[in-house]
């Protein structure tokens, strides 16, 4: 018999969730019947989706949702051998029992020294978000001027590298000065520190004076806001995430989007990644060999350690983050 650890959401966030928020259980897993497998994580991905599908998808003592790479260390399945490497969305939990039919292989081509860690990151769900949210909704071309905020974190750092592989000039927002010194080391034309400009208006505008083709939003919120007036005309908004508005406890009151909407003729489109689940073998491919290439950086914020999970998460959704945050168990 195996025990696993699993974390379970003890009480809805209220704004910013706290470590009391969540307890950690102890759940026996029964034998193998046949045809599945037991799967041990190995590194545990936390994201942002979690803050706003905690609330609208689960009840307090659920498990915390969420992916992991997982080894397989017994398994009943003919199609699953022992040894290998899984992505998985069984949770916050050291162990589960899968049946197999929600597992996605590790691309076969994956080198041995590359981080399987990366399959919860850049060559994973948040790489593919950029990479389907930037060709599929911005539908970027050569010479464009793209934005893109949270610009060093899991997402915006894909999105800003793809659009330089693709001919953009490309300016991106973070959150701290060496968040920013990151982002023009992996090659971004233009980054400032969103928390310490004196006008983000001012600071979009030198970054670009013409204006932007192309905004990738992470954020939302006032950003978004002030960000839509330096759109240029037929400008495209990709609408990918909300971040300064999922610890909300009463919604913010922006200003109005209608008007610049109107008079620049502009795009916006909201978008889940899970809209291109047909083509992730397609994107995951492209950005393997990126990273292979070295044409696609990464950096990792790892937390060690399963029992700091609530922390880790926590920390990504404050911004202690440099690129994707993953917990290694
Ligand atoms: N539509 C989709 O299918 C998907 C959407 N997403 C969305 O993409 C966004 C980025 O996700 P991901 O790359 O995984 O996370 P990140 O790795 O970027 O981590 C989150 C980052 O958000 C920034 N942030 C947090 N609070 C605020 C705030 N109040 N204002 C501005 N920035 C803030 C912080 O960076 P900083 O230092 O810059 O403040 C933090 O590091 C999220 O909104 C997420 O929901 C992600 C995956 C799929
Ligand atoms: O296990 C699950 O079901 C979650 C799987 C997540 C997965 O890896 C795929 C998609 C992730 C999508 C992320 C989307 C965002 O981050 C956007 C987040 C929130 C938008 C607002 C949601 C409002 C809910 O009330």
């Amino acid at each position: 018999m195996v025990t696993a650890k699993a974390w379970v959401l003890k009480k809805h966030f209220e704004g910013f969730p706290k470590t009391s928020d969540f307890d950690l259980k102890k759940i026996e897993l029964p034998n193998l019947k046949d045809g599945e497998l037991l799967l041990e994580s190995v590194f545990l991905s936390v994201d942002p989706y979690m803050r706003p599908y905690s609330q609208r998808d689960m009840k307090e003592g659920d498990i915390m949702i969420g992916t992991q790479v997982a080894r397989i260390i017994e398994s009943k399945n003919p199609a699953f051998t022992v040894g290998a490497f899984v992505v998985a969305r069984s949770g916050w939990r050291t162990h589960a029992i899968s049946d197999g039919k929600d597992l996605q292989r590790l691309p076969s081509s994956w080198p041995e020294s590359l981080p399987k860690s990366l399959a919860l990151g850049t060559v994973g769900m948040p790489g593919l978000t950029a990479y389907f949210g930037l060709l599929e909704v911005c539908k970027v071309k050569p010479g464009e001027t793209v934005l893109v905020n949270a610009a060093a974190g899991a997402v915006g750092s894909v999105v800003g590298q793809l659009a330089k592989i693709g001919g953009c000039k490309v300016v991106g927002s973070a959150g701290s000065d060496d968040k920013v010194a990151y982002l023009k080391k992996i090659g971004f034309d233009e980054a400032f520190n969103y928390k310490t400009v004196t006008s983000l208006d001012e600071a979009l505008r030198k970054a670009s004076p013409d204006g932007y083709d192309c905004f990738f939003d992470n954020v939302g919120g006032e950003f978004a806001s002030i960000a839509i007036n330096q759109m240029k005309k037929y400008g495209r908004i990709a609408v990918c995430g909300a971040i300064s508005q999922y610890n909300d406890s009463m919604p913010q009151k922006g200003p109005y989007v209608q008007v610049p909407m109107i008079f620049k003729e502009l795009q916006m489109e909201g978008f889940i990644v899970t809209r291109w689940n047909n083509r992730w073998e397609e994107g995951l491919k492209a950005l393997l060999k990126w990273v292979v290439e070295g044409k696609v950086k990464y950096h990792e914020q790892v937390t060690e350690g399963f029992e700091n999970m609530p922390t880790a998460f926590i920390g990504m959704l404050k911004g202690e983050n440099l690129g994707k945050a993953i917990v290694k168990v």
